[in-house]
């Protein structure tokens, strides 16, 4: 190991270049691992990450090594060009574990793109927002907010959770709920009210699982690109909420899709047994217009499910921290994306510790840490395959546009 800096690396002083190697072998083959730094200053951090494998049944004759692989350093492999080209609307939605930096990397991600000149929207879907903590700048209100300072139009909206199931709520329950219960025990047709409990509507809205608000949010999004006035935005960066969320999130579209569809199915049968009395209820307009908005709601719901996995502009970007807990649940969250075929390409491994020539006894042992966690990374079938994009930790608070320029900068490469 060779290091030829100081320990902590700084935005506002300039740290030189170093190295370190760590050497692994097995029955059939060398690896060397390592981190590789550049520089390190107010205008650029660089942290890089080699690995070399050597096979040992592949050497030539001449028994001169092999090079097998050779990883670029962080700098090429974020693939920014290609997530910045074409002027077709593209979704990158971020997620991992809690407090992994997802918000940071989504909102740097967001500001770069504005910076590119894609005019952009970035959504927070976590019911505990921290968009506006990000960009230091109130975007509470569930509606559309100018972020000030980038290039080109950037947006960000922070979706109330408990309006969006409010609005939930009641065009369900004008349709499903207690108002069709009693309209419906009111007119002797005690028999369908069965197959309401089916649809578990009650406990569904009482409490919600964890996936409804962001399923809810998401579909919100989708109503806002509806409409004409936001034809205009062509990178949306959504900031997900923690794995867990997101995991049930990916099946709860079909869930809707089939409770709001047994809604309306059991709305048809109402309206034809009860058609000879039908002008009777004074209310039946409103009644149709609820009709109405929960088939668009169902509509948008098949929307967000088609929307995850569309591979031609959709994208889920796996952040992660170089800890053997975050790669493990990182490790789970690819596999069940995968099998739900959701696009993942690119894993960001936040919060490594760039390279030092004197690490104190704590960054030593964080360090040796974060190596086992990239060891295990690089070695794990789900992970292995995509794309690593290094960021390092930073010694200032990711806070407000300029320092959300400066993280994407050193990521979005
Ligand atoms: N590369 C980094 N260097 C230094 N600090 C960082 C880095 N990335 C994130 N942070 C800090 O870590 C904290 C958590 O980051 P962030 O809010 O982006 O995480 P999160 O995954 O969105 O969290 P949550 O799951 O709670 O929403 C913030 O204070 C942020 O400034």
């Amino acid at each position: 190991m060779a290091t030829t800096s100081c320990c902590v690396p700084s935005t506002s002083t300039t740290c030189s270049s170093s190295f370190s190697l760590r050497v692994k072998r097995n029955s059939n083959s060398i690896s060397f691992m390592g981190s590789l730094s550049f520089s390190s200053n107010a205008n650029s951090l660089s942290a890089g990450f080699v690995s070399l494998s050597i096979k040992q049944n592949h050497r030539p004759r001449n028994n001169t090594l092999q090079v097998r692989s050779v990883a670029a350093p962080s700098e090429a492999v974020a693939g920014f060009d290609e997530m910045v080209s074409g002027t077709q609307r593209k979704y990158y939605m971020l997620g991992g574990k809690g407090g992994v930096g997802k918000t940071s990397c989504a909102a740097s991600l967001a500001v770069k793109f504005a910076n590119s000149g894609h005019p952009t929207l970035v959504v927070s879907t976590d019911p505990a927002h921290s968009l506006s903590d990000s960009f230091a700048q109130d975007l509470t209100g569930g509606q559309l907010v100018p972020v000030e300072g980038p290039d080109c139009p950037l947006f960000a909206l922070e979706i109330n959770p408990e309006k969006a199931r409010e609005e939930f709520r009641s065009v369900t329950q004008k349709n499903g709920g207690t108002g069709i219960k009693d309209f419906m025990d009111g007119m002797g047709l005690g028999m369908l009210v069965e197959q309401l409990g089916e649809l578990k509507l009650g406990e569904l809205l009482d409490t919600p699982p964890p996936g409804l608000d962001e399923a809810l949010a998401i579909s919100k999004v989708i109503q806002f690109l509806e409409s004409q006035e936001y034809n205009m935005f062509t990178r949306i960066v959504f900031d997900t909420a923690p794995t867990g969320h997101t995991l049930r999130l990916l099946s709860l579209p079909d869930f809707l899709d089939a409770s709001i569809g047994k809604i309306l199915k059991l709305r048809q049968k109402i309206t034809s047994a009860t058609s000879a009395i039908k002008s009777v209820f004074g209310q039946e307009e409103t009644r149709e217009d609820a009709s109405d908005k929960l088939e668009r709601l169902r509509e948008r719901m098949v929307k967000v499910r088609e929307l995850f996995r569309d591979k031609d502009s959709t994208e889920f970007v796996i952040v992660t921290i170089p800890t053997v807990m975050a790669v493990n649940e990182s490790s789970r969250l690819s596999a069940s994306l995968k099998k739900e075929n959701v696009p993942v390409k690119r894993l960001i491994v936040n919060q490594l510790l760039p390279p030092s020539a004197s690490d104190c006894k704590f960054c030593a042992m964080k360090r040796k840490d974060q190596m086992r966690a990239l060891d295990i990374i690089q070695g794990d079938p789900e992970l292995s395959s995509l794309t690593m994009i290094q960021a390092p930790l930073v010694d200032v608070e990711i806070r407000g546009v300029p320092a959300l320029k400066f993280l994407g900068d050193i990521v979005w490469k």
